[in-house]
Order: C-alpha cells, then structure tokens, then sequence
C-alpha cells in the first residue's frame, strides 16, 4: 500500500487553547480513518489541515512522500472535500449544482453522469428541483452526489451523515467502502456510530487525550 497523507507533530491552538499537539496521522491507499471527539475537539479544524486550507499551525504535512506546499496543485486535483455545511447554492438546481461543481474542478459537463450521480443518491426525479426547495436531507445528498462524479484518491469528509436517513447512511457506509476497497482513501468525522466497518481506524481527539490513535 502506498503512503499517501502523512502529517507528523501536527499542533493547533485557538485563542490560547491547544486543540491538539503531537499529532501523528498517516494514512495508506485504500483506508478509511475516522475522526472521532466530542464538539469542540478539533475534528473539522483538523480536517481543513489536512485538505489545505488552513496555514495557522504547526508540524509537517506530506502527500506522496512530498511536503505539501510544494505539490499543492497536484494534491488538490486528488481531493474531495466535503465541508461541514451542505455548500450547495440554494439558488441552483440539483443537477445545475453538480454542473458548477464540475466546472469548479476544471472537468466537462457531463449530463449523463450527473444524472446518474443523483439517480444513485436517491435523487432520481428532482434534478430540476432547485436545491432550496429540497430538505435537508435531499440537499445534502445533492453535495454527496459529488462522490460518485469522477475520481478522486483522497476524500475527505466532514460530518457527511448530517441529515441522512438509515437507507442513505447505509449507502454511504457502501460507497465509502467501495472506494476503499478500489485503492481510496477517506478521512471522516462524524457523530454517527459507523455501521459494521471492517478495517476503519479511529483517531480520539479531545478527552481521550488528543493525540491517541487507535488501531
Ligand atoms: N477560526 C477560528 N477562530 C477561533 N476559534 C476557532 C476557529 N475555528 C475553530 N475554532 C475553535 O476551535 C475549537 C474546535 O473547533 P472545531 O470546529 O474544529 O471542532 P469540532 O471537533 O469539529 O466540533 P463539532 O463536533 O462541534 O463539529 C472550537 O472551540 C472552535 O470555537
């Protein structure tokens, strides 16, 4: 298996509270690690590290071998990452969502395939619908529509669950799976307890004593 994030004595404070220090995180092609602490621990602070997109903290961050800073562009055309928040525009349909997305991600529009992403998240019959007057639940399945539109190696995911039903979070405990099993790599945090996962590692933040990993 090839090493693909490495992130070694990560720390982060934030207004003089240290979230996490001594951090070591590594994680191989084809697994799935999950992120798990109570609210205020860390979790989505860590997870826009290891996307990039915050600078304020210390430690290395390698992909592939290679500091991140240096291969930035090649890491992010690797990646997805799903936020916190839903981040789909209200104003836009479901399939003129995924649209956008494609576009921001520098790929043709592909009808065909946005159709089926949505079909496969349950979303077959709202594409036109425009995403502010879907609920929650079918809006945040618009945004994980994007995991099922191309490939990327490297998903992260922060609290993905929010809002799915049992048979949507069933599905994506599936394809989170699948796409270990094809050689991905995932990183989540979420509240739910995972289903039956074989092979997920955990990492505690926060009482456990914020730098433990478990196998
Ligand atoms: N930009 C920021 N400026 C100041 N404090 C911040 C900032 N971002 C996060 N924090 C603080 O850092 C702590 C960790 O936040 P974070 O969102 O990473 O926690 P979390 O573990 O994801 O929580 P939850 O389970 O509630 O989603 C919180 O106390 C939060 O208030």
């Amino acid at each position: 298996m090839s090493l693909r994030l490495q992130a070694r004595e990560l720390a982060c404070e934030r207004d003089d509270r240290v979230l996490f220090k001594g951090l070591d995180v590594t994680l191989d092609a084809g697994e799935i690690l999950c992120v798990e602490g109570p609210n205020g621990s860390g979790k989505t602070t860590l997870l826009k590290i290891l996307s990039g997109q915050l600078g304020d903290y210390t430690g290395e961050l390698h992909y592939r071998g290679e500091p991140l800073r240096r291969c930035r562009e090649r890491f992010l055309a690797n990646l997805l990452y799903l936020g916190h928040s839903a981040g789909v525009k209200a104003g836009l349909t479901a399939l003129e969502n995924l649209a956008w997305y494609q576009a921001l991600a520098g790929d043709a529009f592909d009808e065909a395939a946005c159709e089926r992403a949505l079909e496969e998240i349950g979303l077959a019959g709202f594409e036109d619908v425009p995403v502010g007057k879907l609920s929650a639940g079918q809006a945040r399945r618009v945004a994980l529509a994007r995991l099922a539109l191309g490939y990327r190696e490297l998903w992260i995911l922060d609290e993905p669950f929010t809002a799915i039903d049992k048979h949507g979070v069933a599905g994506l405990e599936r394809r989170l799976l699948a796409h270990a099993e094809r050689g991905g790599s995932v990183v989540i945090t979420t509240h739910h307890a995972l289903g039956d996962m074989a092979g997920i590692r955990r990492l505690a933040l926060g009482e456990q004593g914020h730098h433990g990993e478990a196998a």
